[in-house]
């Protein structure tokens, strides 16, 4: 059942359409990712939600309760909804205890309690308690910012890039740290996130925003491997775009053969293939020679280390071996400890099934 409900939200500014006729359904207690290229509306949403802005046509509903409407707008105080910043937006002044309390009344009988479990909840140690922001690290400091929005009883957390300014390793623990506590207590957020890898392994669902359009809203998994069109597959992750020609479930393209995620299609088509799809294995000589015409090959035009993965550059080959001049170089990800050399030659094998891009290339809700 929908919690959080946009219906056709706009908001222009001047002549810019900021968001453009939204429609978006959250379920209770889920995780949403909202992600698009810079300036396609995600912190323009986020403000229409939190009710720091109103739309200039469409509701916006929380839990049945219309939040705007065009016409009336609950102010952003009398919403229950909460909201952690990039820089966590402490105030300075205060210590933690007073940051987590500032919005518990002065006098509640178990305000103390309260603050002190929230700092359990965050898993943020007691004895900070007396601490000013300065004296926190980035990570502490987002802790308490979420422990003073969940304080409020929040119905629903807007979380506004609210990793980016901690480093790569504090960022991944911190993200499985708010989810987790998302989940203890039961709160439906939203996040928005400049990093796509973030928002699949965050959300529940993810709903990717181009121009102020919403392109393509669901569950991570369908998004990555099943993406609307190019444009949104390029914006999830790495993509490999191939024309191909499709019979009954099976796409013949320039990599080999390969299932489909739809049947029923023939024809020329356009397919994707993620990157860690493609297996290389060396050549064997018999192959190598001109054997096994099916069995694609192709020349290693460069190999780029990056840790636990290696970027391979690779070009594809004729049955001969040989590389036509000017081919196209395609990038695959293999395990560093497999990666093959630069001028060696390999087979290509494709695991998974090819996403089938619809002619239409129509919206999928
Ligand atoms: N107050 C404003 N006045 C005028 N134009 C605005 C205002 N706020 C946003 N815009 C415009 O609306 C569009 C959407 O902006 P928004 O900030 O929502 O994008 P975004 O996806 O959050 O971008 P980024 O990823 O760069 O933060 C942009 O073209 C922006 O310039």
């Amino acid at each position: 059942m929908s919690f959080l409900r946009l219906e056709s939200v706009t908001r222009r500014f001047g002549t810019v359409t900021a968001l453009d006729g939204i429609d978006l359904d959250i379920p209770k207690g889920t995780r949403t990712a909202i992600v698009g290229p810079s300036g396609s509306g995600k912190s323009t949403l986020l403000n229409l939600v939190a009710g720091f802005d109103a739309p200039d046509s469409g509701r916006i509903l929380l839990d049945g309760e219309c939040l705007a409407d065009g016409r009336r707008v609950v102010p952003a105080h009398r919403r229950a909804i909460g909201v952690v910043s990039q820089d966590g937006a402490l105030f300075p002044h205060l210590d933690v205890e007073a940051n987590i309390g500032f919005g518990l009344p002065r006098r509640a009988a178990d305000r103390q309690t309260t603050i002190t479990g929230l700092m359990d909840l965050v898993e943020l140690d007691r004895s900070m308690l007396s601490r000013r922001p300065h004296q926190l690290s980035g990570g502490q400091q987002q802790r308490v910012a979420l422990a003073r929005a969940l304080a409020r009883k929040p119905r629903l957390m807007l979380l506004d890039e609210p990793f980016s300014a901690l480093d790569a390793g504090l960022r991944e623990a911190m993200r499985a740290a708010v989810v987790a506590v998302l989940e203890k207590a039961g709160v439906a957020s939203l996040l928005v996130t400049h990093d796509q890898a973030e928002a699949l392994s965050f959300a529940d669902q993810v709903a990717v925003l181009r121009e102020g359009r919403l392109v393509q809203y669901g569950q991570p998994r369908a998004l990555y491997f099943a993406p609307a069109d190019p444009v949104t597959a390029g914006f999830l992750g790495d993509a490999i775009i191939l024309p191909a020609t499709v019979t009954d479930g099976w796409a013949d393209c320039p990599m080999g053969r390969v299932r489909t995620d739809t049947g029923g299609r023939r024809g020329a088509a356009e397919i994707m293939l993620r990157p860690e799809q493609i297996r290389l294995s060396p050549l064997p000589p018999a192959i190598a020679a001109g054997d096994r015409p099916e069995v694609c090959r192709a020349r290693i035009e460069a190999v780029a280390f990056g840790g636990s993965l290696c970027t391979v550059s690779l070009a594809l080959a004729g049955n001969d071996g040989v590389v036509p001049a000017g081919a196209r170089v395609y990038r695959v990800k293999v395990l560093s400890v497999q990666a093959p050399l630069a001028g060696e030659s390999v087979a290509l094998h494709l695991e998974g099934v090819a996403h089938l891009f619809q002619p239409d290339r129509a919206v999928a809700v």
